[in-house]
């Protein structure tokens, strides 16, 4: 990692960003900002890329060109151990927890690569999330299906990163949890946390972002502030069931 950038560069920069699977080529030239502080919603139908830019800005697959700027520092081709101890955390789909394990033993799994005192990050955690000091004995698979996910988010966070992205962290709970996941990244980003946002419920990924990157087929469809995100545009590009209006 080299640094480049002054302090008053966007703490995300990415820039005409190409990668994929072996010979199957899944981003096109992506380019996307990330101010510090700010939350993006990345949206898109099935198949557009979003998890594989998720999956390229983390580390956890090659990139094949362009570039990756982070707090400074170019970060392309970076190992994703690298990138998460300079800030930047990857929430994957799905939890990503270990079921059988207490969620005490999460927590402290989640710290596994990380140079960072196991005190502080607990309280981190466990301040974004109270409910789960209560419950740090018990097994994770017998949380909610909401707060396996407050689990998931508090694993990212108490690392104190610069960044999170997180991939479909809604996909499949009841509409109050899903109203939980949103608290708990409206707390990170009230902490100071830039959030990524790759979500289905269009409608309320947009209320919550700043910005709006809409993916198609690999590439950038339409990028802008979330409030020239409107319905219209998202009906072209996401569909009527992906526009989320029931979100
Ligand atoms: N592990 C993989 N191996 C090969 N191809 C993959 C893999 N994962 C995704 N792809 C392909 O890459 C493209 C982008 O997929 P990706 O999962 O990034 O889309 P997405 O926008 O996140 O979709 P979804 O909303 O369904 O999660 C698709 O054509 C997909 O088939």
């Amino acid at each position: 990692m080299t640094d480049t950038q002054p302090d008053t560069a966007p703490l995300l920069r990415v820039h005409n960003l190409t990668a994929g699977y072996g010979p199957a080529q899944a981003l096109f030239g992506v380019s996307l900002d990330v101010p510090a502080r700010s939350a993006v919603a990345v949206l898109g139908p099935n198949g557009a890329g979003k998890s594989t830019l998720a999956r390229a800005l983390s580390g956890l697959i090659p990139t094949t060109g362009g570039s990756v700027e982070f707090a400074g520092r170019t970060i392309t081709g970076a190992s994703a151990t690298a990138i998460r101890r300079a800030g930047l955390v990857h929430l994957p789909e799905g939890r990503g927890i270990f079921p059988g394990l207490t969620v005490q033993e999460n927590l402290r799994l989640a710290l596994s690569v990380d140079k960072i005192d196991p005190a502080e990050a607990f309280d981190r955690a466990f301040g974004f999330f109270p409910a789960l000091a209560e419950r740090r004995k018990q097994t994770a698979g017998t949380l909610s299906g909401g707060e396996q996910q407050m689990l998931s988010l508090s694993r990212a966070l108490m690392v104190n990163p610069r960044l999170v992205i997180a991939d479909e962290m809604s996909l499949g709970l009841a509409p109050m949890l899903v109203d939980a996941v949103f608290d708990g990244l409206r707390a990170a980003l009230d902490a100071g946390v830039a959030v990524i946002m790759i979500e289905q419920f269009a409608a309320k990924a947009i209320a919550f972002a700043d910005h709006c990157l809409i993916l198609q087929r690999g590439a950038v469809a339409w990028s802008g502030s979330s409030a020239r995100a409107g319905g219209e545009l998202l009906h072209r590009y996401l569909g009527a069931a992906g526009a989320g209006v029931s979100g």
